[in-house]
């Protein structure tokens, strides 16, 4: 698998780009003029220093207006094309992308265009290049790869061929299948970008909001099946033009888009037989089945309170590790750790974070298998020393830093509470009633959304939920959950744009992305408020105001209504099913948890209520900001 990306597609200077790509793993770039231009290297320079980085120049790009002109403008492009070519060859690359022209006097005629690349062509062999022919979405008179395809099947020249972009064809709902008639050998070159799905003018939507395969809402894998199909099995390469990504860091995104590009690959390979692509072969994404433990960093005082809100959400403190300062707190299947330890992994999130959740264990079908994929996908492993008699987990590092562990039955991690943990007594029975978690919230940056959700996505068999937009007094949060199909495991990730929203004012807090807060389920809502209540746990207060809505909205008997007010139970309802779902008090700078019921086939996390809930939680931090524990 040769794997190029595009120099516009991360931010820096040219010399920032090209260490940032080579070291996420790519071996080609796409190098664009403007980059080229603004370096102050020599063109053979240039192309030295990039080779030196141990990639190659995989496409010179873009050329731009050159089909289709009359007289003496058609005279200009070709002098234009013999300069260029000219560079290219200075700078080691043989091939070259010319968009379809958007000049307003190109004349159209697929005959007229093809006339010209056929002369092209006949230069280009001179000079030992080739040129590709990429048709642009808004192409004056081309903007179809089967028409751009049959410009360069009527050129015939074997130095004129075709490059497809996966963004033009399907931002055009051009259907991707029709790419399985074009033989794979006049395919020069394959571009790839993903976009969400926003009705707008396609130069504008392509210019500004491309992003990674698997990241938007086109049909890429479609696209690459149909293309891998045609025999084709040369570079791949990204072309993203971002303007998030313009600001953002060069190896972030280097990282993501090679993620991207492995998962997408790995997907193709697994669903369109007989590939002339080679591509490596990796578990396939693992399947989840829930979340088996958190683990808290944290001590002293603000352990203490952790653990007597625990007890009053009728958790029990059911163990502690044989040779650590861990405690294992259960309810149902609800685990949940706290880590004391002054050394190692978890002294430094507490050094770093405060309080706060440093490690999340899932539970899945193989836990070897998490990490070969995930490792394959440019995840970093994670291991610290083992003490004698512990079990040695599989881990990496999840994209905020923080720690993912995997644990599944069949290797015997699962047996981890037994073998490491002493009892103190207490059972995991009874309690409130909770019975696991439902989701795991976690908040980052906006402009870090993409990247969290690619994370999980390529490595998890999980699919992302629309975006929701949640107001919070102080600016926009936006939302976006992500599943594993059964449900069995559900992440929302939360994207802050400022630090005046609750959010983003835990962000500040907690010093980076990491997890703000843990929904855990109940079969029975009201008996566990109530049981909860009994053992001291203290709701996040709602409004008088909230229920008079509820009661405008929905049809809740009185008796219901009076019964959610008094435990202050959130409310909301589709056409499947209904959500109930309180909250506990912000503590240790804005975590919090929630506790939740689903009915029916309610899938969403009670979107409509979280302005008010927000607000809420920002009238109990008060104007001195959030509260230590
Ligand atoms: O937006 C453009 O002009 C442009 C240029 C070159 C490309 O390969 C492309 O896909 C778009
Ligand atoms: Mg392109």
């Amino acid at each position: 698998m040769k794997t190029s990306i595009a120099t516009v597609s991360i931010s820096g200077n040219l010399r920032e780009k090209l260490a940032a790509i080579a070291k996420a793993g790519f071996t080609g770039i796409e190098i664009f003029e403007q980059d080229f231009i603004a370096d102050e290297g020599t063109p053979r320079e240039i192309g030295n220093m990039i080779r030196d980085h141990g990639l190659e120049i995989t496409l010179f790009q873009p050329f731009r207006d050159f089909e289709g002109l009359p007289g003496g403008l058609r005279e200009k492009a070709f002098d234009r094309a013999k300069h260029k070519f000219d560079t290219m060859v200075e700078l080691g690359t043989d091939l070259v992308l010319m968009c379809s022209s958007c000049h307003p006097e190109a004349l159209g005629g697929i005959d007229r265009a093809a006339d010209d690349f056929a002369e092209l062509g006949a230069i280009a062999a001179e000079r030992g290049v080739r040129v590709g022919y990429e048709a642009l979405a808004w192409g004056r008179h081309v903007n179809d790869h089967r028409d751009a395809w049959e410009v360069v099947r009527r050129a015939d020249h074997p130095n004129i061929g075709l490059i497809l972009d996966s963004f033009h064809t399907l931002a055009r709902k051009i259907d991707p299948e029709t790419i399985r008639r074009i033989p794979g050998d006049k395919i020069f070159f394959v571009q790839l970008a993903d976009a969400p799905l926003i009705d707008m003018d396609l130069l504008y939507w392509s210019r500004h909001f491309r992003n990674m395969p698997g990241e938007g809402d086109l049909r890429v894998a479609d696209f690459m099946r149909a293309v891998a199909a045609t025999g084709y099995d040369d570079w791949i390469s990204l072309e993203i033009f971002n303007d998030q990504f313009r600001g953002g860091s060069a190896e972030g995104l280097s990282r993501d888009g090679y993620r991207s590009l492995v998962a997408l690959m790995d997907e193709v390979a697994k669903t369109e037989p007989g590939l002339a692509i080679g591509v490596p072969k990796l578990p396939d994404p693992v399947r989840v089945e829930g979340v088996a433990f958190i683990e808290f960093a944290t001590r002293g005082k603000e352990a203490e309170a952790l653990a007597g809100l625990l007890a009053a959400m009728g958790f029990a403190h059911v163990g502690d590790h044989i040779s650590k300062k861990l405690a294992l707190w259960q309810q149902g299947e609800i685990r949940v750790v706290l880590n004391g330890e002054e050394t190692g992994y978890a002294d430094t999130a507490y050094t770093l974070h405060g309080t706060s959740i440093c490690d999340v264990g899932l539970q899945v079908s193989s836990a070897a298998d998490t990490v070969t994929r995930a490792e394959a996908l440019a995840a970093t492993p994670f291991s610290q020393p083992v003490g004698p008699g512990e079990l040695e987990i599989p881990a990496i590092r999840s994209v905020g830093g923080s720690v993912m562990h995997f644990i599944d039955a069949a290797s015997g991690l699962a047996d981890v509470w037994d073998v490491e943990f002493t009892g103190t007594g207490e059972t995991a029975s009874g309690g409130a009633g909770l019975t696991r978690i439902d989701h795991v919230a976690e908040t980052m940056n906006y402009d870090e959304m993409l990247s969290w959700a690619l994370f999980y996505t390529s490595i998890f068999d999980m699919n992302r939920a629309p975006m929701v937009d949640v107001i919070d007094p102080d600016g926009l949060v936006r939302s976006r959950a992500i599943r594993t199909p059964d449900g069995a495991m559900r992440i929302t990730l939360n994207g802050a744009e400022t630090h005046r929203t609750l959010a983003g004012s835990f962000l500040a807090e907690s010093f980076g992305g990491a997890v703000q807060h843990v929904a855990f389920s109940t079969d029975d809502i009201f008996a566990t408020a109530a049981r909860m209540a009994e053992a001291g746990f203290r709701p996040l207060p709602m409004t008088g105001n909230y229920y008079d809505d509820l009661a405008a909205r929905f049809t809740l008997s009185d008796e219901r209504l009076a019964e959610m007010k008094a435990h202050h139970i959130l409310y909301d309802e589709d056409a499947s099913g209904a959500f109930y779902q309180f909250y506990g008090r912000p503590f240790a700078g804005g975590l919090f948890f929630e506790v939740v019921q689903r009915e029916g086939g309610y899938e969403g996390y009670g979107a409509p209520n979280a302005p008010f809930r927000i607000a809420a939680q920002k009238r109990i931090i008060g104007p001195k900001g959030m509260p230590r524990l």
